[in-house]
């Protein structure tokens, strides 16, 4: 009798459904793989590493047909948790096995020729770097050090202790400044006096992680952490990766990418900043990292801590509804009341520079007379201010005085934005932030000949100018994804804040997060407006979120009873809900308000959603397609009271990059019938595609399921 031959089934990063069989030569690879291995095999001529998923002697293939496994990969099998959590967010996502989960193997493993000599340096840096003790103190708040309110917090934390084996999911929702940070850390305490337990943690943004690095490394200082980001050498991302999977690494802190992360030992995680959209993957398999994270916590029965001065609607109903368990911070955790916050009406000619005003110029036009006078007060302080504006670039088109020619881009349905020189090129571009097409700025209208061009609106660069020239004894520093990129990266900029060197900060959203600054006065908003009324249904929660964040760094170090600094917002609403809600610091009332017009409306939580996108060489085709598709799922009685199926519609980019793009919204109240109906979509699209582009009409496709942004 012939032994029979072993099999092993194995996923690669494909958009295909079905695994893919290999056979096991035993004498060449040694012992048997087993499920989560990762195996380097042959494919369509070239090597591809691949997960296993199935180790047996069958096949549905004729065997003498099939290939090798090249190799074994020298790493530990991805955990059985983590494999269940891949196969809930590839259904859920309605996305291929292979194409979720291979993604999370950093690119330095990927290179299966390499595995041998990696695993050997690893090793040998192992034995020599004996473990260095951190001796930082930044940011460290002891036990006894906690005020009476985080105090408080950290006990009910800690009540349920006992309970071990048990999925706990709790929202901490604490004001800005009220010292979130030092509450979880205390507790994540608790869980690291085991040997070989293992944390998560979770932040939003590549910028905030240095803060949060040295904060853990003052609290911890004889564990190890794995710091897993975007912003990392790949080698050191592979390193951290392996640190965490073989449980060497007991601390693990990174953004998004970092929650699919194999952690053997798994035992707590801490999402800070829960409601931050940069949890949302917004390519490959759209997951979000938030709502995966929770799905671990729950299916290995363990606590997820969910962090925020400013919840996301979703998870406030779920602390309301007592599904979450709800903790509060609602003091300043070094005293200082929140800031105050002035709506500047720009409507109001009071406000503005008159003609007649000493000095009144181009320049001052660009900000209001009263915001002007609270920063010449806020630098006679020694304070700092923060001028937010989330435009990056010197103005975000060109135009023709004579015939109104608009710099446009000729890839997209968008406008290019002028840069002057700086770190895109040592000359002033036109850049289109969508495809990234530079382009010289002409010297005469492209249509009409005429040298009389000039910008229209503002962004940073220009923002920056005009501060210099307003006040030029002050130190002004921008900070955006440009001016990160030039300099030594964003953290030097951050430094330069933190230390003190900087007067006027003019900078994009990058600012307004989570960075605790100590000596910010006043905080300054220019362009709310612009989101205030958007298509998108959440733009509002968002930007909501984002004035008491941004807010909320100022006046953070003011000390009992002393004022917690100034926020103003120029806007010509200042009675619109958001900014009134703000006014008196007032989130629950904003959520509260927020949920009733969604209910209203049937609008996500109180429903659910997804995407067909749908893109082509033209507009044209790619609404037909969808069209089409709308057209099946009814026949097939899929749209029912129950479900809902919207008509086709350009995307609110139409054009980028010379794709022409649609999306197709699909609706229910029901999220079971929502997955049946994706699932059945998606086998109905996969019929005619190679991959996910259909063969018919060469139309590319993807199911998005939770969009953030319709
Ligand atoms: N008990 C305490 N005594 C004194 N200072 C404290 C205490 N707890 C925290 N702090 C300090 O208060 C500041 C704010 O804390 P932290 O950054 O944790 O706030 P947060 O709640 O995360 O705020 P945000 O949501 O704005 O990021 C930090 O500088 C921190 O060191
Ligand atoms: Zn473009």
């Amino acid at each position: 009798m012939t032994l029979k031959p072993t099999i092993v089934q194995v996923v690669i990063d494909k958009p295909l459904a079905q695994g893919f069989d290999y056979l096991w030569d035993a004498e060449k690879l040694g012992k048997l793989p087993e499920i989560g291995n990762v195996v380097s095999v042959p494919f369509a001529r070239s090597k591809v590493i691949a997960l296993v998923i199935k180790v047996s002697n069958h096949s549905d293939y004729e065997i003498s047909k099939l290939k090798s496994v090249e190799s074994l990969a020298p790493l530990p099998v991805f955990d059985p948790a983590l494999l269940r959590l891949m196969n809930f967010a590839s259904q859920y996502y309605v996305h291929a096995l292979g194409e979720t989960i291979l993604p999370v193997i950093p690119q330095m493993w990927k290179k299966a020729d390499d595995w041998e000599k990696i695993l050997e340096k690893l090793k040998a840096a192992e034995k020599q770097s004996k473990k260095k003790l951190a001796d930082v103190t930044e940011g460290l708040i002891t036990l006894d050090q906690l005020n009476s309110e985080q105090k408080i917090a950290l006990d009910q934390l800690l009540s349920d202790g006992e309970k071990e084996n048990q999925f706990r999911a709790i929202l901490l929702q604490g004001q800005t400044g009220s010292g979130k940070t030092a509450v979880f850390l205390n507790w994540l305490a608790s869980t690291l006096k085991e040997e070989d337990a293992q944390v998560l943690l979770l932040v939003p943004e590549i910028n905030l992680t240095p803060q949060l690095e040295r904060q853990v490394s003052a609290y911890f200082p004889d564990k190890k952490m794995a710091v897993l980001h975007s912003g990392i050498s790949e080698k050191k991302r592979g390193v951290a990766w392996y640190e965490a999977m073989t449980g060497k690494a007991q601390i693990i802190l990174g953004t998004r990418l970092a929650a699919l992360t194999p952690i053997p030992n798994l035992r707590v995680i801490v999402v800070d900043e829960e409601h931050d959209p940069s949890y949302k993957q917004q390519d490959g398999t759209r997951y979000s990292a938030r709502d995966l994270a929770i799905w671990r916590a729950h299916d290995q029965k363990i606590p997820i801590l969910l962090s925020s001065a400013t919840p996301s609607l979703e998870t406030w109903l779920a602390a309301k509804s007592g599904r979450y368990e709800n903790i509060r911070l609602d003091q300043r955790a070094q005293g200082a009341s929140l800031p105050c916050v002035h709506l500047i009406n720009t409507r109001d000619p009071q406000n503005q520079f008159s003609p007649g005003d000493v000095g009144a110029s181009k320049q001052k036009s660009l900000i209001t007379k009263t915001l002007a006078n609270a920063i010449t007060k806020t630098l006679a302080e020694k304070k700092q201010s923060l001028i937010l504006i989330n435009r990056r670039g010197y103005a975000p088109v060109l135009s023709c005085t004579a015939c109104n020619w608009l710099s446009k881009c000729t890839q997209c349905s968008t406008y290019t934005v002028m840069h002057k020189a700086g770190a895109l090129s040592k000359r002033s571009v036109l850049n289109c932030h969508h495809c990234g097409l530079v382009k010289s700025i002409p010297q005469f209208c492209p249509d009409c000949g005429n040298a009389d061009l000039k910008t229209l609106g503002h962004g940073t660069q220009k923002l920056e100018d005009a501060i210099e020239e307003m006040w030029p004894q002050a130190r002004v520093l921008r900070v955006d994804t440009d001016s990160s990129r030039k300099s030594k990266g964003a953290e030097a900029l951050f430094k330069e804040i933190h230390d003190g060197n900087v007067d006027i900060v003019v900078g994009t959203q990058m600012i307004a997060k989570g960075h605790d600054y100590q000596n910010i006065g006043l905080v300054a908003v220019l362009d709310a407006d612009s989101r205030l009324y958007s298509a998108d249904f959440r733009a509002a929660e968002r930007l909501f979120a984002q004035l008491v964040q941004v807010a909320g760094r100022a006046g953070r170090s003011g000390t009992q009873g002393e004022a917690g600094g100034d926020i103003y917002i120029e806007t010509q609403y200042p009675e619109s809900p958001v900014f009134q809600y703000l006014l008196r610091h007032d989130v629950d009332g904003f959520l509260a308000f927020t949920a009733k017009e969604r209910e209203e409306a049937k609008l996500p939580p109180y429903s659910y959603q997804a995407l067909i996108h749908a893109e082509g060489k033209s507009l044209d085709q790619a609404i037909q397609f969808l069209n089409e598709l709308k057209t099946r799922i009814k026949t097939k009685g899929l749209i029912t009271k129950e479900l809902k199926v919207y008509d086709p519609v350009p995307k609110p980019v139409m054009r980028v990059a010379g794709a022409e793009r649609a999306q197709l919204l699909i609706e229910s109240g029901n999220r079971k019938l929502l997955q049946e109906t994706l699932e059945i979509i998606d086998q109905e699209l996969r019929q005619d595609s190679t991959g996910r582009i259909s063969k018919t009409s060469r139309i590319r496709w993807l199911v998005e399921r939770d969009p953030i942004a319709i």
